[in-house]
C-alpha cells in the first residue's frame, strides 16, 4: 500500500498525564483522512509530532517512507509536509493575487515576504491566474485581504498551502469559524484538492468530516478507540458513547 504518512506507536507524555498514546495510523495517497475526538483527546499533540513542533517519548513517523521521525520542522517541510498558512501570515494590504504570488515565490525558494525579481517572472503570475481561475475567490483576485471576508481569507490559506505541492497537507480545524455557506465553499475546495495531496482534517464539524473522510480515526484519552471508513464510524457504539452521543443529547 501507499502510505503518504505511517504512523506507529506514538506516544506523547506531559509529566504524569499521557496525551497520544501508543497511536497508529496511515494516510494514502490522494486520501482524505479526518482526525476526531473530544476536546483533549490529543489531536493537536498528535499533529504537533508529525510537524516537528513536539518529539515524540516512543513511537515512529514516515513521510513517503522515509523516517522524519526526529527531523526539525522545516526539514520535513522541505520533504512534502504542508499545513494551512495561519490568517496571521496573509498580507493584510496586499490583493489575493499578490498573497498567492508570494507563496508560489517562496515554494521556489524566494522570500516570502520579499517580492524579488523571481516573483515577476512571467510563469509566477501565470500560475497563480490558473490557481484562481480554478478557485471560487477567482474574482476576487484584486481584493486586497483586509478587505475579504473570514472565510474567504481560509480560502486563501488553502490556496497559499496547496500552492506549495505538499505530498502531505495538515488541515486544523479548517471549518472552525466559518458560516453555514462559507464552510459549504470550503468542504468544496477541499473535495476539488483531493486527489493533488493526501490530507489528514482535524475537524470537530462532524457534517463536514462525513463529507469529505475516506478514513475516519477517533482518539479519546490519546488512545484511537475506532478507525474505519464514515459508515463504520458513525455506526460504531464507542463512537457514539464517547463522541458522537453526545450531539444526540
Ligand atoms: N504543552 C502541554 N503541557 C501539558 N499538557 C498538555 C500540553 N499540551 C496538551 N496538553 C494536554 O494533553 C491533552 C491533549 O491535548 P490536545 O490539545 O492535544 O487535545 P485536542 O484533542 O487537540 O483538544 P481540542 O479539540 O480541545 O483542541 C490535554 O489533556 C491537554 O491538557
Amino acid at each position: 500500500m501507499n502510505h503518504v504518512l505511517e504512523i506507529a506507536g506514538l506516544t506523547k507524555t506531559f509529566g504524569g498525564l499521557t496525551a497520544t498514546d501508543n497511536v497508529s495510523l496511515t494516510v494514502n495517497a490522494g486520501e482524505i483522512h479526518a482526525l476526531i475526538g473530544p476536546n483533549g483527546a490529543g489531536k493537536s499533540t498528535l499533529i504537533n509530532q508529525i510537524c516537528g513542533e513536539l518529539m515524540p517519548n516512543a513511537g515512529h513517523i514516515h513521510l513517503a517512507g522515509r523516517d522524519i521521525t526526529r527531523l526539525p520542522p522545516a526539514e520535513r517541510v522541505a520533504l512534502g509536509l504542508g499545513r494551512t498558512f495561519q490568517i496571521t501570515s496573509l498580507l493584510d494590504d496586499m490583493t489575493v493575487r499578490e498573497n498567492l504570488a508570494l507563496a508560489v515565490q517562496a515554494r521556489e525558494g524566494g522570500n516570502f515576504r520579499i517580492f524579488d525579481r523571481a516573483a515577476n517572472r512571467a510563469e509566477v503570475w501565470d500560475e497563480v491566474a490558473e490557481i484562481l481561475a480554478a478557485s471560487a475567490l477567482g474574482p476576487r483576485a484584486g481584493v486586497t485581504v483586509a478587505d475579504l471576508a473570514h472565510g474567504e481569507k481560509k480560502q486563501l490559506e488553502l490556496l497559499m498551502a496547496l500552492s506549495q505541492r505538499p505530498r502531505l497537507l495538515l488541515l486544523d480545524e479548517p471549518m472552525a469559524g466559518l458560516g453555514h455557506l462559507e464552510s459549504q465553499q470550503m468542504i468544496d475546495a477541499l473535495l476539488a484538492a483531493r486527489g493533488d495531496c493526501a490530507m489528514l482534517l482535524v475537524e470537530h464539524d462532524m457534517d463536514a468530516v462525513f463529507a469529505l473522510a475516506d478514513r475516519v480515526t477517533v482518539l479519546v484519552y490519546g488512545r484511537v478507540i475506532a478507525a474505519g471508513n464514515a459508515d463504520e464510524i458513525r455506526a460504531n457504539p464507542a463512537v457514539r458513547d464517547a463522541y458522537l452521543g453526545e450531539e444526540d443529547t
